[in-house]
């Protein structure tokens, strides 16, 4: 808490939620303009008596929390809401908030704990936040400790990370559009980790709402039976106490010892300019307090406890975190790769057996990131760390490119995850990017004891183009394949087997789960629907049809490299890796879309596309001098400056490569089919 001097400038926390500002005159006007309303982290204007004001804060603050340890395991609940993307999670989220007094209903914000620019400019969940909410149930203080999780599949990770620290979930599902594919991943993720599910259907104030056909659906695919699903409006409230009271009846408290050695999961970090890496810890066992010396498994080191608090959503600093509970913790973590996601945390000098680390996602896709003016390079390696630390499926290794310098090569579970993390990086750390195309992983048996020798092993890996191997010394090459799993009305099921065939898909099953709706399976090759088959897919099927996809392992493949010429020079920024039955196609679409994409400029321009030595396909961009004076008769002297100035900062946005100008997100564009 920090109190500065007249006029009174009071902010009890300084990440704001409700950021409405007021004042008063006096502070005895306080308790009642603050009462029913959250303002732990407002910052309040007042005139008057610092200790007064600091003594009502207090009072107020511990009227909410009572310190933490003096709620009992029994009465501590730990759970996730999850669901495919858009079926309510953060609406409900809102709700179980204002229910439990957390936040203010009139606090004028919607989707509270989608803190992110990003979630907030998309609409998206896409970072997994927890609130500690106290409820009461018949007279007992229950403590509540939500997690609010991300719905897109390219953001799975965040969810299967977030049940380790659960008892239960709540399993949400449009009453309208019913089980969708996110529906059967996320429901299958808890059930194998045997936590208490509770369906809940939402939205049932909607006009075309089915509660009914969708209660079927839960019991023909899960075996849920209709007894067990509540029905609600996140959007109205309606049946949300139900919710909150089937928390505290179905899900068992947090199976936990408050008499053993402390221990805890670390299940989440970010990273906060004064204090470091900030940890958000699942107490185990025993508790820890403030100043408490503390150790991590994972490398040994030690800490002092500098800040322990709970989310209520806004940070809250508590004395000491108990067994069953939820809370963050800053210790001067100063590098960020020092708070690892898995990672167990006990006092030193009392070892404790390890908590199982549960398994990382592994990255899907992979491209080049690189800063727009080298010498930002800096910079950008502490912006991608600090970012790494708080999106943890992220994976980097240092790379360079002619064209684009020094910079690095990351891995993310799917092109919206590449964009969101490059989004990220310009609004919260300012750091502009050119992200190269992305790629999967490739693999390729290699033959020749030589070349071996050469590459260490005979089985290679590499995501770049620029290290396809030479066809000559590689005996079989492997591409990464997926189970996609596909949900949609049947009426569309013409155009989506279409789709999954020209992706070089093969059918693995179809079920109906209902009438009208059909659940398939593809075996498909990753790289053919990582960049834009989920758009596809919606709009052959009307935006009916979902999609979710897990592994499926490595297969031989025919895969050559596409490889891209301006005026005769290879391009490596811009080749691809393809299977050989596609490579003319590709190659065709890729001219066409650099024709579209490259400014013309003062030289004839030759794009070509070819593989090993033969062209498969070639445009011709025509030569083009743009005097951008040209317009102006006479008139003073400064306008032709203004222009011709313009036009050169227009330049700057450009890469050169093979002495031409492109723009910097061409790599990306180009990869897109529409
Ligand atoms: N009519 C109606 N609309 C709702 C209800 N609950 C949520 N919505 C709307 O559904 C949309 C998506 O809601 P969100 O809460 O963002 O969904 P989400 O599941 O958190 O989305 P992701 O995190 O992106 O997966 C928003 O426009 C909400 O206003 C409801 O009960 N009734």
């Amino acid at each position: 808490m920090r109190v500065c001097p007249s006029p009174l400038r009071i902010i009890v926390n300084s990440s704001l939620n409700c950021s409405k500002e007021f004042s008063t005159k006096t502070c005895h006007s306080f308790p009642s303009r603050c009462e029913g309303r959250n303002w732990a982290n407002t910052p309040v204007l007042l005139r008057g008596r610092p200790s007064l004001i600091k003594i009502l804060i207090k009072r107020r603050l511990s009227d909410k929390f009572p310190p933490t340890f003096e709620i009992p395991v029994e009465n501590i609940r730990n759970f996730s809401i999850i669901a495919h993307v858009d079926h309510g999670k953060s609406t409900l989220a809102d709700r179980l908030l204002e229910m439990a007094g957390a936040i203010d209903k009139n606090c004028g914000r919607s989707q509270v704990l989608d803190k992110l620019q990003v979630e907030r400019e998309r609409g998206i969940t896409v970072k997994a936040q927890s609130a500690s909410l106290i409820y009461n149930v018949d007279g007992t203080d229950y403590m509540l400790n939500l997690i609010d999780t991300p719905g897109h599949v390219d953001f799975s990770n965040e969810v299967s990370r977030s049940l380790s620290a659960c008892q239960g979930v709540i399993l949400l599902v449009d009453a309208n559009q019913g089980v969708q594919a996110q529906t059967v991943a996320n429901f299958y993720m808890a059930f194998t980790k045997e936590l208490v599910i509770i369906p809940v259907l939402n939205k049932i104030d909607l006009k075309n709402a089915n509660p009914e056909a969708i209660t079927d659906q839960l019991k023909n695919i899960f075996g849920i039976e209709e007894n067990e699903v509540l029905k609600i409006s996140a959007k109205l409230g309606t049946g949300v106490d139900a919710v909150l009271r089937a928390i505290v009846e179905r899900i068992p408290p947090p199976p936990v010892n408050r008499d053993k050695p402390f221990r805890a999961l670390l299940f989440d970090s970010w990273y906060d300019r004064y204090r470091g890496a900030v940890s958000l810890l699942y107490v185990v066992d025993g508790k820890v307090q403030m100043g408490d010396m503390i150790s991590s498994a994972l490398s040994g080191k030690l800490y002092e406890v500098k800040g322990l608090g709970i989310l209520t959503p806004q940070e809250t600093p508590v004395e000491c975190l108990v067994a069953g509970q939820v809370g963050f913790m800053f210790c001067n973590m100063r590098s960020s790769q020092e708070a690892h996601i898995g990672d167990t945390i006990f006092h030193e000098g009392n070892p404790v057996a390890i908590l199982p680390e549960f398994k990382a996602s592994q990255p899907m896709v992979f491209a080049g990131v690189y800063p727009v003016d080298q010498s930002h390079h800096v910079e950008l390696r502490n912006a991608i760390e600090r970012l790494v630390l708080n999106d943890s499926a992220v994976t980097s290794s240092v790379e360079s490119s002619p064209a684009l310098g020094l910079g690095w090569r990351l891995g993310f579970l799917g092109i919206l995850h590449l964009e969101v993390f490059s989004q990220r990086l310009l609004q919260e750390f300012n750091a502009e990017v050119v992200v190269t195309a992305p790629s999967v992983t490739y693999k390729a048996t290699v033959i020749g004891e030589k070349n071996i020798k050469k590459y260490r092993s005979s089985e290679i890996s590499f995501s770049n183009p620029s290290q396809f191997p030479d066809p000559q010394i590689v005996s079989e090459y492997f591409e990464p394949f997926v189970l996609g799993t596909i949900i949609s009305p049947d009426k569309y099921l013409g155009p989506i087997m279409q789709l999954c065939m020209d992706r070089r898909g093969i059918q693995k099953s179809m079920q109906n789960i209902d009438n009208h709706t059909v659940m398939m399976q593809f075996i498909l090759p990753l790289n053919e629907i990582v960049i834009d088959f989920h758009d596809t897919l919606k709009s052959v099927s009307s935006g009916y049809a979902s999609f979710d996809y897990e592994e499926y392992g490595y297969f031989e493949s025919k895969l050559v490299k596409l490889v891209i010429l301006l005026n005769g020079i290879p391009v490596d920024e811009l080749s691809a890796v393809v299977h050989s039955s596609k490579a003319s196609i590709v190659g065709h679409k890729i001219c066409a879309k650099l024709k579209e994409l490259i400014p013309r400029q003062m030289v004839l321009i030759a794009i070509q596309a070819a593989v090993g030595g033969k062209i498969v396909a070639r445009e011709t961009l025509k030569p083009y001098r743009k005097d951008v004076t040209a317009k102006l008769y006479g008139g003073d002297v400064t306008r032709r400056k203004k222009l011709l100035k313009q036009q050169a900062e227009g330049k700057k946005k450009m890469r050169m490569l093979a002495n031409i100008n492109v723009p910097k997100d061409i790599f990306i564009d180009v990869l897109k089919r529409n």
